[in-house]
């Protein structure tokens, strides 16, 4: 007997949006033809099990998950924490209601992917009048996504359905405009690549339109397998997605959000919320000022803060890109009051273009290099390389002996302090803070919080990777372990390890005046207030640096992490003006992260990427030194 209903199941990944998406532009036009291979489409999206703890979903109190935990490797922690749990949930909720509009939907399913998919297979195998068709999905490129493909695809052999993988077009350039064929040819130098895709506002295709008709849901879609249920509502996924995760990420001692402070990402998921903020970037301008602004640290528009949707496809690149090319041609009235419109690229939309492409760069580092993304001695796998040991608290040290003379256990209480924000170095700590409690801190202070791990600490870089990947709502693969990679020394910068950051120099150059630690670390809001000069400022950067009366007057005395610092980073203040060093050591070079440093000091910071700093000559100079980092 020939089926009635022939089902195509599209599973749904970190492609969560209906514009600009290969497969619903596909469907839809399909849907339009009057010969359709299929009849009815299932959109389904996986919370997958690996990642994200997904026993809260279960039925009844009494079940057991059938899975592992969702824990990091190295440090066992909650691969996704409540704030990105929530802006995931967000994402696929709003999708839901897009497709609903359309004459589609969305299913939502807890587990391994291929227990999903398997159980919805098996659901319709049962059944006479309905036949699995075929699957789509798209492409990712990290290890445990090729592994669920390679999955899925052995499942659908097996089950005798057509099975088709999408190229992953969120990205600025198309895969298939790429200059080589083979991830191998990838150079290690982002320049050099960058000048292969050049110029920029020329790379990207053009976007796909919103589908306006979807084929229907089949009448018949088996329900999610116990021992997990699926919620019937934004907020009580959202539920199920906290209830196994402590407020605290299981670090005794974290700090809560300080009163007045304001998260720099209040944004919730979903296409709609991501391209309403595209329009009040470009309105406000935003993207016209983003050059000058984007080391910033405080505050809502010094960064676009598109990340998050981008990472989870609620955005692509592209429509970054052609909203962007709206607003310089003049072509619609978006931005129309804002300086640059009508005015073609301007050096802000240019630097958003050019970091949109630093992602995808990032992405590519990980096909060509595979799983050694998150191997400890990186894409360079240099056993001479000097930061990449570490002592790791959670393994013991195999690796090689830390150099620092630190043992397991004063690093398990060393990485604590530092999670928590109490290392006694201001800019760390505010940006710590900040994390945990907004899942989201600035591109600088991640430069700053990576470089002191590694290179002041001297503590395994993948275990700063892995509290990101628990804290960042814009975790993304390829983003997050590249960068931590490139800081730490064992990635893709052509610098590798003598690239320091000097977090108590690069807080007096991009927290002028304390604020943002003073935001974060309430504690030390009123520290140097009456001295009110560079020297008391100091006492926000390095609270050890404060006089013994003021620590008393502000009930600071005694307090761990203002008398014993993790680390004592030699910082003089120059007033001579000719940005001279002091002291042992450079260190300073941090400002000149990819070129982007604003050019103080003297030939600071190799431009590797061509762009300069420019040496603004902001009045006081200063002078770098670390020669103290010596643990407590
Ligand atoms: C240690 C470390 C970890 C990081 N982890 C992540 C991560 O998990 N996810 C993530 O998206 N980015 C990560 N970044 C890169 C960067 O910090 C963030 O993309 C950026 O801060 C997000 O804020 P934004 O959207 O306002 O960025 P903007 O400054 O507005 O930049 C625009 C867009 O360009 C891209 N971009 C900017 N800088 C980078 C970069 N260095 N590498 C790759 N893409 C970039 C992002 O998509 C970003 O949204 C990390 C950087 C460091 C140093």
């Amino acid at each position: 007997m020939s089926r009635t209903s022939r089902v195509l199941i599209y599973l749904i990944r970190r492609d969560l949006r209906l514009a600009d998406n290969p497969i619903f532009h596909e469907l839809a036009r399909l849907h339009g033809q009057s010969q359709q291979p299929f009849t009815h489409v299932l959109p389904v999206f996986v919370f997958p099990a690996s990642q994200i703890e997904t026993s809260g979903f279960l039925a009844s109190e009494g079940e057991k998950s059938p899975y592992k935990e969702a824990r990091s490797k190295v440090a066992g922690f909650w691969r996704t924490g409540r704030l990105r749990a929530k802006f995931v949930a967000e994402s696929v909720w709003d999708l839901k209601q897009d497709l609903k509009q359309i004459g589609s939907g969305l299913e939502i399913r807890v587990g391994s992917v291929r227990d999903a998919i398997q159980s919805i297979v098996e659901g319709y195998k049962a059944r006479e009048d309905t036949e699995v068709h075929g699957l789509w999905m798209t492409k990712e490129d990290a290890w445990e996504e090729s592994k669920e493909e390679d999955e899925v695809r052995d499942l659908t052999k097996k089950e005798n359905i057509d099975f088709k993988l999408w190229h992953d077009e969120k990205y600025f350039i198309d895969d298939r405009d790429l200059p080589f064929d083979n991830a191998r040819k990838l150079s290690d130098v982002f320049t050099n690549f960058r000048k292969t895709v050049e110029p920029l506002r020329q790379g990207p295709r053009k976007e796909l339109p919103k589908p306006k008709r979807l084929p229907p849901l089949p009448e018949y879609i088996p329900r999610q397998a116990l021992p997990f249920q699926i919620p019937d509502s934004l907020e009580k996924t959202i539920d199920a997605l906290h209830k196994p995760l402590s407020k605290d990420a299981d670090v005794p001692g974290m700090h809560e959000m300080p009163e007045k402070a304001h998260s720099a990402h209040p944004f919730i998921g979903g296409s709609k919320a991501g391209h309403e903020r595209i329009r009040h970037l470009i309105e406000s301008g935003a993207m016209s000022s983003y050059k000058d602004k984007r080391n910033g640290l405080l505050g809502l528009d010094f960064s676009t803060k598109l990340a998050a949707w981008l990472a989870l496809g609620c955005v692509s690149a592209r429509q970054v890109h052609w909203r962007l090319i709206d607003f310089e041609d003049g072509s619609t009235a978006l931005g129309r009051s804002a300086t640059g419109y009508g005015k073609g690229e301007n050096k802000g939309t240019a630097a958003v273009r050019f970091e949109l492409l630093w992602r995808d760069y990032m992405r590519l580092c990980t096909r060509k290099f595979g799983t050694r993304l998150f191997y400890l001695a990186g894409y360079r796998h240099d056993d001479n390389a000097k930061f990449k040991l570490i002592s790791s608290p959670y393994t013991k040290s195999t690796e090689k002996k830390n150099t620092k003379g630190v043992n397991d256990d004063d690093t398990r209480a060393t990485l604590e302090r530092f999670l928590r924000g109490e290392t006694g170095t201001g800019l760390i700590d505010a940006s710590q803070r900040e994390l945990f409690v907004t899942g989201w801190t600035s591109n600088r202070a991640r430069q700053n919080v990576a470089s002191y791990l590694t290179k002041h600490l001297g503590i395994d870089w993948r275990i700063g990777a892995e509290w990101y990947e628990n804290n960042l709502v814009d975790y993304d693969v390829h983003s997050n372990w590249g960068n931590w990679q490139y800081v730490a020394g064992v990635g893709n910068d052509p610098r590798g390890d003598a690239r320091v950051f000097n977090p108590v120099k690069q807080a007096v150059d991009y927290d002028t005046n304390g604020d943002y630690v003073r935001a974060w670390v309430p504690e030390l809001k009123d520290v140097g207030k009456k001295a009110g000069n560079l020297e008391g400022l100091m006492g926000v950067f390095q609270a050890w640096r404060m006089p013994e009366e003021e620590k008393k007057q502000l009930g600071l005395a005694g307090v761990e992490w203002v008398e014993k610092p993790l680390v004592r980073i030699n910082f003089s203040v120059n007033r001579r003006g000719d940005g001279s060093k002091r002291g042992r050591g450079g260190g300073g070079g941090g400002g000149g992260w990819r070129g982007r440093g604003r050019g103080r000091g003297q030939g600071r910071g190799r431009q590797d990427d061509g762009r300069g700093g420019g040496g603004k000559g902001q009045g006081e100079r200063y002078a770098a030194s670390e020669g103290g980092v010596a643990l407590p």
